[in-house]
């Protein structure tokens, strides 16, 4: 049965499905690195978005390798193209993001993020995420480790379904 969309979730529809791709990460106190990933946004019929990603290490062929990060959470936009965000980490870390949807892009920085004892020092992030033509594309920027707000993330997708 066709779950029908909740109004509130009009101005974020052009993120609903699968999407799959890859990206490049990097930060001052790490090796840069290539991943592929899947992200998924989903609805009940409520007024948020169910969102997931799941990440791989990508070698020089292309081949996926280990599991790298993955995080969930809910998406929840508010009128006048307001938009909070809850994403929880399987490394010990929640954030909770405050944003703008503008047209087919989003815009969001961290409100509060929450850690427990031996999570890594994680104290803001930014996300960008918008359609390139067809494709999904995003940028991460995160401070932790007393290191500056800076690039940790990008990445393209491609809509499977
Ligand atoms: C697509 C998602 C992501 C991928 C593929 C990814 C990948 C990586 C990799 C490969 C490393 C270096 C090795 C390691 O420590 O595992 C790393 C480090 C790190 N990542 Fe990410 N990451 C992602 C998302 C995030 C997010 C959302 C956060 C914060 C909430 C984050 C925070 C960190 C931190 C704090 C480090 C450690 C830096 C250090 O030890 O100095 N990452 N990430």
């Amino acid at each position: 049965m066709e779950t029908e969309l909740h109004p509130a979730l009009e101005p974020v529809k052009f993120l609903l499905g699968q999407w799959e791709g890859a990206g490049v990460g990097g930060y001052p106190t790490i090796e840069s690195f290539r991943f592929g990933q899947e992200i998924s946004f989903s609805h009940i019929g409520k007024p948020f978005l169910i969102y997931t990603s799941r990440t791989w290490r990508l070698d020089d062929e292309g081949n996926l390798g280990m599991p790298l990060a993955t995080e969930s959470g809910y998406w929840r936009p508010q009128p006048e193209g307001r938009l909070e965000v809850i994403i929880a980490h399987p490394t010990g870390i929640a954030e909770i993001y405050l944003g703008e949807i503008t047209g087919t892009r989003v815009e969001m920085s961290t409100d509060i993020v929450a850690r427990t004892e031996t999570a890594k020092e994680v104290t803001a992030g930014k996300r960008l995420y918008g359609l390139i033509g067809e494709d999904l594309g995003y940028a991460y920027d995160l401070a932790a480790e007393g290191q500056g707000l800076q690039s940790h993330l990008s990445a393209q997708l491609k809509r499977v379904s």
